[in-house]
């Protein structure tokens, strides 16, 4: 079976500075949820887009089901952070979930019977298809987020990216948001980006830490085997060393 995610010593940098240094990464299985875990700037929005093809590394290999980033984005949903984004003009839940299957479509005024019967069971999936005629500016923030989350399904993904999908949601709205990871994962793979995972690490199979200066407690390191206990589950460290390294005789070249 072909892997979900193959990453061969990726190097990605912003201009001089290094964001992303001699990245190995694999992700065999197509079902579960694994937790990426980082400091703020550490890379883990970078390394979301490395995968959405967004972000080229200048070096180093990256494959999804076997295929470069471009030619595997339609197996891909993407849930990107809203963090304070205010919706001040009218757009419904229905209309936000359809926008959704434009990396099908492209853009079109008319969307075929096919895309929204996809945006119906994607909002079905998450339990909002009641609300597809409110304003998604009349929505929660817990309810936004599964709209946003419905809108990624639409593609009918294999692999679900979300970048902190927890932040800003009240424990409660959290507890239902990782319910409905727990669902999801047994259908696809899914990855989810945060800063903390305390309350998510009984949902979660695996974790991938982005860089280990978040681990230091009273300037000590604390070990792998330290966290996979707090965790209760397998922790790779995935990027080593200093961040932000800035290149030596860099060119500005790509
Ligand atoms: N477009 C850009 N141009 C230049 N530098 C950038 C750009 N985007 C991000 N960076 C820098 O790259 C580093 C990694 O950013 P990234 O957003 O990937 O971190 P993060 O781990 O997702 O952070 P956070 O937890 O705060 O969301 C940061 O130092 C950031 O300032």
């Amino acid at each position: 079976m072909e892997k979900v995610i193959e990453l061969k010593d990726v190097w990605v940098r912003y201009g001089n500075q290094i964001i992303l240094e001699a990245i190995n990464f694999e992700l065999k299985e197509p079902n579960g949820l694994l937790g990426i875990i980082g400091p703020n700037g550490g890379g883990k929005t970078t390394f979301l887009k490395v995968l959405l093809g967004l972000l080229k590394p200048y070096k180093g290999s990256v494959k999804l089901f076997g295929k470069t980033p471009e030619k595997s984005r339609e197996l891909i949903g993407y849930v990107p952070q809203y963090k304070g984004f205010d919706f001040d003009f009218p757009i419904s839940v229905w209309e936000v979930v359809l926008t959704g299957r434009m990396s099908h479509t492209g853009f079109r005024k008319k969307y075929r019977e096919e895309d929204k019967k996809a945006a119906e069971e994607a909002l079905k999936m998450v339990e909002m298809f009641q609300y597809k005629d409110r304003q998604i500016g009349q929505l929660s923030g817990g309810q936004r987020q599964r709209v946003f989350i419905a809108r990624a399904l639409a593609t009918n993904p294999k692999l679900l990216l979300l970048d902190e999908p927890n932040s800003g949601l009240d424990p409660h709205m959290q507890e239902e948001l990782y319910r409905l990871l727990d669902r999801l994962k047994k259908e696809m793979a899914v990855i989810m980006v945060t800063h903390d995972l305390s309350a998510v690490s009984i949902y979660v199979d695996r974790i991938a830490c982005l860089n280990r200066t978040l681990h230091y407690h009273n300037s000590r390191e604390i070990p792998v085997e330290d966290l996979e206990a707090t965790y209760q589950c397998p922790v790779e460290l995935i990027a080593h060393g200093i961040p932000h390294r800035v290149l030596e005789n860099h060119k500005e070249n790509s």
